[in-house]
C-alpha cells in the first residue's frame, strides 16, 4: 500500500516506521499548510496532523479521491460537516479519537461500567487525562469520547474541564513531560473509588491501529469508526 502522510511529526514519524515494516511505501509527507498538494502516487493518506489544518487535509482528500484516516483531535466541530462532504463526494474516511486496539477495548469497558454505575447514586463519577507537554487540544479527543460515552450510557448531562456541575462529569487534563496517553475513570464514594486506567507505554499503538484502520478502509467508500474495524 502506498501511503500519503498528512502530518510528519511525532505520530507521522510513528507510522512510518511500522508502516514500512508491514511492507508498505510512503510516498508523500507534508508537515506544513501546502496550499495544493497532488495524492494521486497514494492509496491511501493518513492524517495526524494538527487542530487547524485536519479539515481541509481531510477534504482535500476527497477531493482527490483517496481514502483518509484521520487522528487529529481539536477539530471535530467540524466532523459532521466532513461526513457530508465525503457523503457527497462519494469518498472514505475514518476518524479515531484513539486508534489503539487497548483503547477501543477500554471504550467498550467504560460503556458497560457506566450503565452498571447509574444505578448506584452513591458513586460521582471523573475522568483524567495525562499527556506529554506539547499537546494542543484539551482535554483530549479520547477523554472526550470516553465522556461522550458515559452520557450515553447514564443520566449525566454533559462533561467539563474541572469544575462541573451535578449533573456534569469532570474532566481534568494534565501535561506531564514524555507521557504519551493516559486516561483514568474514577468512581467515588464516602467509602471507597473504583477505577480503570489505560495507559499506553509509547505511540506504536495509535500508530499500528492507524495502519490497520488505513489497510481495511483502502478500497471501500462511506463512512467508518474504529468499531466498524476492529468488532
Ligand atoms: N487518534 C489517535 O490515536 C491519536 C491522535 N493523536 C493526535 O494526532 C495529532 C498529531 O499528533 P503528534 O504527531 O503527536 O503531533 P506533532 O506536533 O508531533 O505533529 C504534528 C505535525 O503536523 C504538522 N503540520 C502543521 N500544519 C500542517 C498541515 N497544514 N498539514 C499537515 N501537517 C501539518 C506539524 O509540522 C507537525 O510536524 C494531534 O492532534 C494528536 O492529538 C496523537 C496520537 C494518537
Ligand atoms: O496528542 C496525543 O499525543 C494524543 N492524542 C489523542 C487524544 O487527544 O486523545 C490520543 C492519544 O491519547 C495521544
Amino acid at each position: 500500500m502506498k501511503i500519503a502522510l498528512l502530518g510528519y511529526g511525532k505520530m507521522g514519524k510513528t507510522i512510518e516506521r511500522l508502516a514500512e515494516k508491514r511492507g508498505h511505501e510512503v510516498v508523500l509527507r507534508i508537515s506544513d499548510d501546502v496550499q495544493k498538494y497532488d495524492l494521486k502516487k497514494a492509496d491511501v493518506a493518513i492524517d495526524f496532523s494538527i487542530p487547524d489544518a485536519a479539515f481541509k487535509n481531510i477534504t482535500s482528500c476527497f477531493d482527490q479521491q483517496i481514502p483518509v484516516v484521520s487522528g487529529t483531535t481539536g477539530w471535530l466541530s467540524r466532523y459532521n460537516e466532513a461526513v457530508k462532504l465525503c457523503k457527497e463526494k462519494d469518498a472514505a474516511f475514518i476518524y479515531a479519537s484513539n486508534f489503539s486496539l487497548g483503547v477501543n477495548l477500554f471504550f467498550e469497558l467504560n460503556k458497560k461500567l457506566a450503565q452498571m454505575m447509574n444505578s448506584f447514586k452513591e458513586y460521582s463519577v471523573d475522568i483524567e487525562e495525562i499527556h506529554h507537554t506539547q499537546k494542543l487540544d484539551a482535554p483530549s479527543g479520547t477523554a472526550i469520547s470516553l465522556a461522550e460515552q458515559i452520557i450515553e450510557n447514564s443520566d449525566k448531562k454533559g462533561w467539563k474541564l474541572d469544575e462541573a456541575s451535578e449533573d456534569e462529569i469532570p474532566v481534568t487534563a494534565k501535561r506531564i513531560e514524555n507521557v504519551p496517553g493516559t486516561h483514568i475513570i474514577s468512581y467515588k464514594s464516602e467509602v471507597d473509588t473504583i477505577k480503570i486506567e489505560h495507559i499506553a507505554h509509547s505511540r506504536d499503538g495509535f500508530a499500528l491501529g492507524a495502519i490497520i484502520a488505513a489497510e481495511w478502509l483502502k478500497d471501500k467508500k462511506g463512512v467508518f469508526s474504529m468499531k466498524d474495524v476492529l468488532f
